[in-house]
């Protein structure tokens, strides 16, 4: 592990100072070593030096050189369709990371047989221009350590070389699960969700081997299983939870908010607006379930009721899932918050298709579908 800690004070011998101190040998290098001749016909992203994997020998030949160049590795999990939250996650990568990969793959395995897999968004252009400007940021910020250095966007038949599972909860395949904490909350909901997720991140991780992971904390659950599948695995790799970015009027960004359209947008923040209830209510002292939990369900409760007085052509119905207070390390429902590790306040709440929708009104990508919305808030532990 030694090995891996990139230091500024010590520079190892890389092409760069190769090419230096000896400028007749990298060519001779390059034209005799097949592995580095593979890499100089690397593709990049159009108008920039991020390199673009889409198959693992590649990936893991460029990823030996680092290795070897004394270069450590931040890795990004993304499913495309690129937003603030995404990149606030690269930052903090290039901040700690000589070198960021950000992977972009929209996996099937964690997706339930009725869910979005089909109309999930893909973006790739404005994903690849977003990657480009925040690269030439990096760069050009001298407080960063590292900037993007490749993209992984590995097709499914890379990704599960024996064929793709089926998505089903009884899909034969070799999978990972991770429970219980996978199979509360967003696993009760999305029963082959976390199997999914942390499936397809024991590959990434295998493949890219990072010395450092980057999860958002607006999934905070999904936090919670890649650190017990790091820790249970004995995974040489540190996990590293970034702040959840909100819009203005503090809805979390997410990928899947382009599905809510203009009338369900306007109230897509109740979801934020009862946990902050029940957050205000752990800051006045209390430390019971009850007392907690029991104004974000009035709040909710009211929203809707409000709602249900509308119009049909004006209102928007919702379906609470859950509003949950669990223990931080496990999701494990408590009863009582105990101040030494505070507690994780966490929701979903499930927008349903607007009714009578207006000649002229947005509605929503894909036709606006149901819309399952997740937030979450830390309630941290009372220091004395
Ligand atoms: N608002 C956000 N702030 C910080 N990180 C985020 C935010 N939204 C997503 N992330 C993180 O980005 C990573 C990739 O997430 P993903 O590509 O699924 O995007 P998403 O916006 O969460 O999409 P979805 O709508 O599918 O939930 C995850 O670690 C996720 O937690
Ligand atoms: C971690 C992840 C990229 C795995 O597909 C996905 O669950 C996500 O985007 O949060
Ligand atoms: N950000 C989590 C990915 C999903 O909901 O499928």
């Amino acid at each position: 592990m030694l090995l891996l800690q990139p230091s500024r004070a010590f520079v190892p011998l890389s092409t760069t100072s190769i090419s230096r101190q000896c400028p007749r040998l990298l060519p001779r290098l390059f034209s005799t070593c097949p592995a580095l001749q593979a890499r100089s016909n690397q593709a990049t992203l159009p108008n920039s030096s991020i390199k673009l994997f889409r198959d693992v020998p590649a990936l893991r030949q460029w990823r030996r050189k680092q290795l070897l160049d004394y270069r450590s590795v931040g890795l990004v999990p993304t499913m495309g369709a690129l937003h603030a939250g995404h990149l606030s996650l690269i930052r903090a990568a290039a901040a700690e990371n000589s070198a960021v990969v950000v992977s972009v793959y929209v996996n099937p395995t964690q997706f339930g047989v009725h869910e979005d897999l089909d109309s999930y968004p893909k973006t790739w252009d404005k994903d690849v221009a977003l990657l480009r400007d925040l690269d030439r940021e990096l760069a050009a910020d001298g407080g960063n350590l590292g900037k993007i250095a490749a993209v992984f966007a590995p097709t499914t038949e890379v990704m599960y070389p024996s064929g793709r599972p089926g998505q089903e909860v009884d899909a034969k395949g070799s999978f990972v699960t991770i429970t219980p904490v996978g199979e509360v909350l967003e696993g009760a909901s999305r029963p082959t969700f976390f199997r999914g997720v942390a499936t397809v991140c024991m590959k990434l991780f295998n493949i890219v081997t990072p010395e450092r992971v980057y999860f958002g904390q607006k999934d905070v659950q999904q936090t919670a299983v890649i650190k017990k599948m790091v820790k249970d695995f004995c995974l040489d790799i540190k996990v590293i939870v970034g702040e959840t970015q909100r819009e203005p009027d503090g809805l979390a960004m997410s990928s899947r908010n382009v599905y809510l359209g203009t009338r369900r947008r306007r109230i897509a923040t109740t979801l934020l607006k009862a946990l902050q209830a029940a957050e205000a209510a752990y800051l006045r002292g209390s430390r019971s379930r009850d007392e907690i939990l029991g104004p974000a369900q009035e709040l909710a409760r009211s929203v809707l009721a409000e709602q249900l007085q509308l119009k049909p052509e004006e209102r928007v119905k919702f379906e609470v899932d859950y509003i949950s207070l669990a223990d931080p390390e496990n999701m494990m429902e408590v009863q009582e918050v105990d101040e030494s590790k505070g507690a994780v306040l966490s929701g979903a709440i499930k927008m349903l298709p607007v009714e009578s929708p207006q000649a002229d009104e947005d509605i929503g990508a894909a036709g606006g579908p149901a819309v399952r919305l997740i937030d979450n808030i830390i309630l941290k532990p009372v220091t004395v």
